[in-house]
């Protein structure tokens, strides 16, 4: 089973995270305070109705008129309930707002997180962050700090009228209620600990459905169905039982909080009975005392579920926070109007070491080499050399161990990070294609490209035929990561994508290794043209595709072996002849490069 990203520790109680929730809470307090106060006077005037009900019997009990109080009360009550919907509404909609905010934070940070530590990340656990645990936040914005502020007022509202009607009762009262509610703050933390660890099985369910998902068809032609089902069933049971077992908790809370109140009712009624037997206490007193009892089952019910809320919610908020923690890489300028330089760019490694991380033998050992402006490099050597690596050092993906790599003389880390990766070109390994149209992928890296400037690339990359046959044209949906073309359609896409950026320097890691021979020399053919214009590093592990580059750089084992052309390192370099001889391109071959195609001409 894929293991998500792991809370800290999902067992430590949600120390600082109070303060974690007040980041999200702060920048709407006001709305919050206006519409706990619209709830609170709403409450309030709950709360008179009582005191009313107390002067209706007594003015019943003298035989006055009941029109006046019948109608305070009755004014009481439907102003009290608008003013409690409007206090509703105003704390829904601004817990609405927190965590629309919290899912904007949060999506904005993940698209700007670093690849390492995205490497570790599982997108099925960063998706229910986005969407379970920000819901969560709702309620406790709700139900959490509003009923738990709302309620707590209410209380002491509450209490304060029963002082003002009996100060004995009272006493009785609070006796009960204290008792109960230490027992309950008890269990408070294990509601806390529980939900976190609920939200992290939901996180690894969700990362475990997605590994699925992302290698459908891998799993159908392996026959893993079943063993997927299982771990994902695995991860939904977790999350099962820990819900279940936060459920127990709430229930336990819950329960104890009517009981509190049930008893508070009979110790009230004992010894008020009692008071009222011995005359020291009108009877109409008591009623009210009990009215008030009654009544404070609300607040308390409110209080209690506010703060069980606030304890799942914190179990978020930190899981939220473990996103937002990671450094993140600079935005790009909204506007930037400045001229972009368009000649072609050099690059210089120095030294360069990398390592992925330090349980591994390092992937570069100290690479030093020079591309010059313009023509095409072509770096070559067996799987595992560090070709890729280098490439995701260019682009900034991963930072050198230590060494310095240059573009036109400038060290990368000088350079404003939107800047560098605007003058690059890159199309990787797989040739990613992401849902949607075709013209959506394919103005993915320069959505000012022109109709002209599409219309070029697609002929340059032999796709203007695709285009014409698809049902509609450009607009026609690609698929889920392009699944609806085929592979070598797919290289080509991403190869115009990388070519509508006009890059400086076009960066192609085995761009042509699902091409059959007819393509494959076509597009080598743009490469060579594109190489007139721009910088080209192309890796290859078919050499026939780079015979003509102007310098082969051979690497091995993170190091750089020999750089030579095609011809000097059949002479000079064993491991480049033997690669060169497996794969047919020695003798007279090695002179003829292209002869091994049909030439489609
Ligand atoms: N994200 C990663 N995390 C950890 N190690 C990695 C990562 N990517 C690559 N490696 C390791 O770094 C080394 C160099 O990998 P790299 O992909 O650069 O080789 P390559 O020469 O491009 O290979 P190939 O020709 O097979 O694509 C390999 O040992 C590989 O296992």
């Amino acid at each position: 089973m894929v293991r998500a990203f792991r809370s800290k520790d999902v067992n430590a109680p949600a120390k600082g995270s109070w303060r974690l929730l007040l980041v999200h809470i702060r920048p709407q307090k006001w709305k919050l305070v206006l519409g706990g106060l619209l709830g609170f006077i709403g409450g309030m005037a709950g709360l008179a109705e009582p005191l009313l009900a107390k002067s209706v019997i007594d003015t019943f009990q003298v035989g006055g008129s009941m029109v006046g109080p019948i109608v305070t009360l009755t004014i009481l009550v439907i102003v009290g309930a608008a003013l409690g919907a409007l206090g509703a509404y105003v704390l829904e909609r601004t817990a609405e707002t927190i965590v629309l905010n919290a899912r904007l934070r949060l999506v904005s940070r993940m698209l700007r997180l670093r690849v390492p530590d995205v490497d570790r990340l599982k997108p099925g656990d960063l998706l229910s962050r986005v969407t379970a645990d920000s819901t969560l936040l709702r309620a406790v914005c709700t139900s959490g700090v509003t009923d738990a502020i709302t309620a707590s007022l209410m209380l002491i509202g509450c209490i304060a009228f029963m002082a003002y009607m009996d100060a004995v009762l009272l006493g009785v009262t609070l006796g009960v209620l204290v008792v109960i509610g230490v027992l309950t703050m008890v269990v408070m933390p294990r509601i806390n600990r529980t939900t976190a660890q609920a939200q992290t099985a939901l996180g690894d369910m969700a990362a475990t459905l997605d590994r699925a998902l992302q290698a459908f068809r891998t799993v159908k032609a392996a026959g893993a169905e079943q063993r997927e089902t299982e771990a994902v069933r695995g991860a939904a049971h977790t999350a099962w039982r820990k819900g279940v077992s936060a459920a127990g908790w709430r229930s336990l809370t819950g329960a104890s909080t009517m009981l509190a109140v049930q008893l508070s009712f009979l110790a009230v009624l004992g010894v008020g009975g009692m008071r009222v037997a011995s005359g020291t206490l009108p009877v109409s007193s008591l009623i009210a005392f009990l009215l008030y009892l009654f009544y404070l089952t609300g607040p308390i019910s409110q209080l209690v579920n506010g703060v069980t809320q606030l304890q799942t919610g914190l179990a978020a908020v930190t899981r939220l926070r473990e996103i937002e923690d990671l450094p993140a890489e600079p935005v790009a300028p909204v506007e930037d109007t400045a001229p972009r330089p368009t000649a072609p760019a050099t690059v210089t490694l120095d030294n360069v070491h990398f390592q992925y991380d330090t349980e591994r033998s390092p992937a570069l050992n100290g690479i030093t080499f020079t591309v010059p402006a313009g023509g095409m490099t072509a770096l070559v050597g067996p799987s595992g050399a560090g070709k890729s690596t280098m490439f995701a050092l260019l682009e900034r993906f991963y930072e050198p161990s230590s060494g310095t790599i240059t573009l036109d003389g400038r060290p990368l880390p000088d350079l404003p990070l939107p800047d560098l990766r605007r003058s690059l070109g890159y199309v990787e390994q797989d040739a990613p294609v992401l849902a949607g149209s075709l013209r959506d992928n394919l103005v993915f890296g320069n959505p000012d490209a022109t109709d002209d400037d599409i219309a070029d690339v697609l002929r340059r990359t032999q796709l203007t035929e695709l285009v014409q046959r698809l049902p509609e044209g450009l607009d026609t949906a690609v698929g889920h990561r392009g699944q609806m073309l085929s592979g070598g359609e797919r290289q080509r896409v991403a190869i115009a994508r990388a070519l509508l950026r006009k890059p400086r320097l076009l960066l192609l890691d085995e761009a042509t290794s699902q091409l059959d021979a007819v393509n494959e020399l076509r597009l080598r053919d743009v490469i060579e043209e594109v190489a007139g214009t721009t910088t080209v590093l192309v890796i290859a592990h078919r050499l026939s595709t780079v015979t003509t580059a102007d310098r082969i750089v051979v690497l091995e084992a993170g190091e750089v072996r020999a750089i030579g052309s095609h011809s000097e390192l059949l002479d000079r370099d064993d491991l480049y002849r033997e690669l060169a001889t497996t794969q047919f391109l020695t003798g007279t071959e090695a002179m003829r490069p292209m002869a091994a195609h049909t030439d489609p001409a």
